[in-house]
């Protein structure tokens, strides 16, 4: 039977709501990788995605979190212990409540972080984040390639994505899983991230973005398609695409764009 694949756009009243959303969206896409392949490879973002999307799913019962392999879509080049670090972030807002509170917990080594003692070369980091990938990944025809079941994306106010910023270079890379960047203009300045053709092979990827600051933007990619952000280029090829808003930020779309709500 050929598969066919999901876009949707769905806005909630309020970024609580978006948080349950996320919550049944989870569990709902953990237990599909599960039932499919034996366990649930997500990558998160940092800035405000882990805590708005693991309020409620860090304390599902219904999830087995054991399973879960966890990576960075995109990571800066500074110490776990960092303020600044997207593992820490993941780590306090989910790793930790989850083994706290839940049935199950994320062993260890299902946890892929960037490589600490390369924190000063992000282009070594990056060589090493995809070394990393390699040992986890391996295609039906037995060729290393990473397919994440699902990738977490938030967007920056300027549209980027991961460390993908509008303008740079690094959206442009097709030949690498993971890339560097030195000059970001969000800081801190050096970061790995995965590339666009990564992202773009993933089975599901989704947004999630809330607040008015986002409106103007979000409507210039989803109503204008705007190509020069680089959110506006995640489409994945044979996956689903989820946007997951609250109302201040899709006040601005077309209500003709936006989905019921219904997972
Ligand atoms: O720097 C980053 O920013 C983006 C967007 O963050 P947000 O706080 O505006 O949601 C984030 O997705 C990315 O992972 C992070 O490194």
């Amino acid at each position: 039977m050929p598969q066919t694949y999901e876009s949707k756009i769905y806005s909630l009243p309020t970024s609580d709501q978006v948080s349950q959303a996320a919550n049944h969206f989870l569990e709902l896409k953990s237990k599909e990788a599960i039932a499919k392949h034996g366990r649930f490879t997500v990558a998160f973002s940092g800035g405000s995605l882990p805590t708005l999307v693991t309020k409620y799913a860090a304390h599902n019962p219904n999830i087995d979190f054991s399973k879960w392999f966890i990576f960075f879509a995109d990571e800066r080049c500074v110490a776990h212990s960092s303020p600044d670090s997207n593992y820490k972030l993941v780590v306090d807002e989910f790793i930790q409540k989850v083994n706290a509170n839940g049935k199950t917990i994320i062993p260890e080594q299902n946890i892929f972080a960037i490589n600490q003692s390369l924190v000063h070369n992000s282009e070594e980091a990056a060589e090493d984040y995809e070394h990393q990938l390699t040992s986890v990944f391996v295609s039906k025809d037995s060729v290393r390639y990473p397919i994440f079941d699902l990738i977490l994306l938030g967007m920056g106010p300027d549209g980027h994505t991961c460390s993908l910023f509008p303008g740079y270079p690094q959206v442009q890379e097709t030949g690498r899983w993971i890339t560097h960047i030195d000059n970001s203009p969000k800081p801190p300045s050096s970061r790995i991230t995965l590339t666009l053709p990564v992202i773009n092979d993933a089975h599901n990827v989704a947004f999630f973005s809330t607040g008015a600051g986002k409106a103007a933007i979000l409507k210039e990619i989803l109503d204008e398609r705007s190509e020069k952000y680089p959110s506006a280029k995640v489409i994945p090829h044979r996956g689903n695409l989820y946007w997951f808003l609250d109302s201040p930020a899709s006040s601005q779309l077309q209500e003709s764009s936006i989905s019921p709500f219904g997972l």
